[in-house]
């Protein structure tokens, strides 16, 4: 279906792990007894529409990530474990610097979120060629509220129009660089992205994913990645939850 595409995938892992307040680099943190980062790449290095993974990682922690995750577990896909940068955007770009000639496809993805499903992949590669640019992501659960000083609640937007952005963020390699040059040039910062490409006129298309890809972000979040590991699959096995198919 994608053969005549070169699909590459930019893995973000050099955080500062500021939230999650860990003396480690939050992606290194074991669950399933393998590192984070490692069941992230895992998703990519088994998808088989995946070319090429660049990984971004902090300068002081290449080594480590060649020897203790991409040589350990022969993830061959790994083309090249590239130097970060201060804001996430800054780590991608570096990885966009980094892609193979061939490349006509980039997915960007979290190295926090080791819960991606390769049909979320599959979906967010189908959604590039069908619309040049998509995100993965879900409807919000809870009522969104946007606050302004004083914690004044300023407006409640319609709880059926917001969706929670997750990654991968699926583009053509030209919308993507040419978004991020942009970007570049002008000092337009995104927490996504997406933003970066809707910055310049791209319309970006949101794609159902998977409430399970979550992005380990804050100690809590370790806790549920463990149940997600350990107990998934015995808790929806259990009579009470009647599932169609999950
Ligand atoms: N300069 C940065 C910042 C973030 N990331 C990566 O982008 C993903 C999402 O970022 P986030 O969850 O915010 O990670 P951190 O920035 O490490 O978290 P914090 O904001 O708590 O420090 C993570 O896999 C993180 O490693 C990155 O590659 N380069
Ligand atoms: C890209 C992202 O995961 C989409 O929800 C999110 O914006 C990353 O934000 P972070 O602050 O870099 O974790």
């Amino acid at each position: 279906m994608y053969k005549d595409y070169y699909v590459s995938v930019i893995i973000a892992a050099a955080g500062m792990s500021n939230r999650m307040g860990s003396k480690i680099n939050k992606q290194f943190i074991a669950i399933g007894g393998k590192p984070i980062l490692a069941h992230t790449i895992e998703k990519f290095e088994r998808c088989r529409y995946i070319d090429e993974i660049i990984l971004v990682a902090k300068e002081e922690e290449i080594e480590y990530c060649r020897k203790e995750i991409v040589r350990k577990y022969k993830f061959n896909k790994v083309a090249n474990i590239i130097r970060g940068g201060k804001e996430r955007q800054d780590s991608v770009y570096n990885g966009i610097l980094a892609l193979n000639e061939c490349s006509n496809i980039v997915l960007t993805h979290d190295g926090a979120r080791p819960f991606v499903k390769n049909e979320n992949i599959e979906d967010g590669i189908r959604g590039v060629i069908d619309h040049g640019a998509c995100v993965i992501g879900v409807p919000v659960k809870d009522t969104i509220k946007i606050v302004g000083s004083e914690n004044n609640i300023d407006d409640t937007p319609p709880r059926n129009l917001i969706w929670a952005a997750q990654t991968p963020q699926c583009f053509f390699k030209e919308i993507l660089v040419k978004g991020y040059e942009n970007a570049m040039s002008t000092g337009f910062f995104g927490t996504d992205d997406s933003s970066i490409v809707e910055e310049i006129g791209y319309n970006v298309k949101m794609i159902m994913g998977s409430y399970e890809n979550i992005k380990i972000t804050t100690p809590e979040d370790i806790i549920l990645a463990e149940s997600l590991i350990k107990d998934r699959d015995m808790i929806f096995n259990r009579r009470e939850f009647v599932f169609q198919s999950r």
